[in-house]
């Protein structure tokens, strides 16, 4: 596979007040693939994936260094935050609806955008919750809440939501581990589908999830990227005796 790269992330450092959480942090992210995060618990997954679209500007005392650019250019210095989010989307662990309907969630965004024709509109919604494989589902209750459906359908429609503002990336944290297998298994083959159009970083627990469905395999310890190669390398022939420990389940 071909490795066009969509980020470049370069001694990116981040402290929460006095805690480094991240250390010196250095790689590439490509186009086209899915990346997975993997790593103990507290090793910095979520915090790196959320400087990848500036959600941590959000919390009070973080101090970040270095510098992490998309197609070149720099999010931190030379984006404004609002821009680079619409470019990249996130999900998150708990599928997160709004209290409203399925239909106004996936148009929410678009809304904010200025859409408000309503075939447009309908298109959009169409679209993005055929994207996301769950159209067949909802069609006939577009207008009921989004609240009443079942939880996998519920992060299927917060993906459908995400796609709708027709980002270039996506980031998930987790987005499986409140769901059942079947469920799981629904939102891996979709991220699998929507790799052709958009690039993934997903942070996962699940061993196999990411053995399954990345390309590249990051494995985090302790703020540190320990390391960072092809998925089938990581697993199969991991370089690092700590990577080895960790996928072995002999971590502790
Ligand atoms: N807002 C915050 N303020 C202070 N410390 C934080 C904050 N968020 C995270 N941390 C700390 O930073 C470290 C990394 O946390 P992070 O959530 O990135 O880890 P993670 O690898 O995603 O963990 P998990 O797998 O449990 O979600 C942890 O020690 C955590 O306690």
């Amino acid at each position: 596979m071909k490795n066009e790269t969509k980020f470049s992330v370069k001694d990116l450092n981040l402290y929460y007040g006095n805690f480094q959480a991240l250390k010196n942090i250095n790689m590439e992210l490509y186009k086209g693939q899915i990346t997975a995060f993997i790593g103990p618990s507290g090793c910095g997954k979520s915090t790196f994936l959320k400087t990848i679209n500036r959600m941590n500007d959000l919390v009070e005392g973080v101090k970040i260094s270095g510098n992490i650019t998309m197609d070149g250019v720099d999010i931190y210095q030379d984006m404004d935050a609002i821009t680079l989010r619409t470019r990249v989307g996130m999900v998150f662990q708990q599928p997160n609806p709004f209290p409203m309907s399925i239909y106004d969630n996936v148009a929410y965004g678009p809304r904010i955008h200025g859409i408000h024709k309503k075939s447009v509109l309908d298109e959009i919604v169409e679209k993005s919750l055929k994207q996301a494989a769950i159209w067949d589902e909802v069609k006939d209750k577009l207008k009921k809440s989004a609240l009443a459906v079942s939880g996998g359908q519920q992060q299927r429609i917060c993906i459908a939501r995400t796609l709708a503002i027709e980002p270039e990336v996506i980031l998930m944290d987790e987005p499986t581990s409140a769901l059942d297998p079947i469920s799981t298994l629904k939102i891996e083959d979709l991220a699998t589908e929507l790799k052709k159009d958009y690039t993934i970083i997903i942070v996962t627990h699940n061993m196999q999830q990411a053995g399954r469905i990345s390309d590249k395999t990051a494995f985090f310890l302790t703020g540190e990227v320990i390391e960072y190669d092809d998925t089938e390398q990581i697993f199969n022939f991991p370089k690092n005796k700590k990577t080895e420990d960790y996928i072995t389940g002999r971590f502790g």
